[in-house]
């Protein structure tokens, strides 16, 4: 008789990930004046998880970050947004791509001042030509809700603090339920009030919404909100912090820094 073990593999690499990218490589410029912005990555953003991304500056981060979101295209290797290989679509299903599957916060907010808070909230669903129906209006509402901007919506971006302005773009990026929630130092123009909200916020999207975020930042208090830092040099991966702790990030970084010499 043979015994069967039955399990379910619950853990996230069971999961298709939520993006992929297969030795890509971006070089900018040509012959002597080539840079090899990323020299070979080959990486997982698991659904459903929050990925930091750390490194000196010019390592690649915004550049991985940006062929990912399908803002820039490599030079060569491949990008997967969960089943679909962006690297190989035309420019417009690209648009449309990043467009219903990706959410956007980079450090300057990038509101639009005449619009008020709600308006630039609801604007990606208006781009998308989607009328929000009563499932989204209920997902705006706790979105909005989570970001304690309630009292704010009438209000341009003018009449906002900075840390609101980003929790508006935060809300904005992720009104579209994105399959990828890309955000390139979130946290540079906030203080640290501020900041704590809002990583707060990106870290409860993921373990009470289910979303997937993915984060450049300098900053190792920023990372620790993260599930795992993963961490680059010279446009490669280089290493992976898994559970960050800011001490643990900084003694990766030290060590990052050392191994440079
Ligand atoms: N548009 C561009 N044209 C030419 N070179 C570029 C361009 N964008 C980035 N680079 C170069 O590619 C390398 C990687 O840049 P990238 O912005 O990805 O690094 P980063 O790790 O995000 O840096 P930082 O932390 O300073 O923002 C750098 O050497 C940079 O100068």
């Amino acid at each position: 008789m043979t015994t069967t073990t039955l399990s379910r593999d619950t853990t996230p690499a069971a999961q298709p990930p939520a993006a992929r990218t297969l030795d890509l490589v971006k070089v900018y410029g040509r012959g002597e004046a080539a840079v090899r912005a990323l020299d070979g990555v080959g990486v997982d953003l698991p659904a459903g998880r929050f990925t930091a991304v750390m490194g000196p500056s010019g390592s690649g981060k915004s550049t991985l970050l940006h062929c990912v979101a399908g803002l820039d295209s490599p030079t060569s290797g491949e990008v997967w947004l969960g089943g679909t290989e962006l690297t190989r679509l035309s420019d417009k299903a690209l648009t449309l791509a990043r467009r219903r599957r990706v959410g956007f916060v980079f450090q300057s907010y990038n509101l639009l001042p005449m619009l008020t808070a709600e308006q630039n909230i609801l604007l990606p669903l208006r781009l998308a030509d989607r009328r929000p129906d009563a499932e989204t209006r209920e997902w705006v509402t706790g979105v909005v809700d989570a970001l304690a901007l309630g009292d704010r919506l009438a209000h341009r971006p003018g009449e906002l603090s900075g840390g609101q302005q980003q929790r508006v773009a935060a809300a904005r990026a992720l009104v579209t339920r994105p399959d990828l929630l890309v955000a390139d130092e979130p946290t540079g123009a906030l203080d640290r009030h501020s900041s704590a909200e809002l990583l707060g916020f990106l870290a409860r999207s993921v373990r009470e919404l289910g979303q997937t975020v993915v984060m450049v930042t300098h900053d190792p208090s920023a990372a620790s909100y993260a599930d795992e830092v993963l961490l680059m040099a010279d446009g490669r991966l280089v290493g992976r912090v898994a559970e960050p702790t800011a001490e643990s990030v900084l003694e990766a970084m030290g060590r990052l820094a050392e191994a440079g010499r």
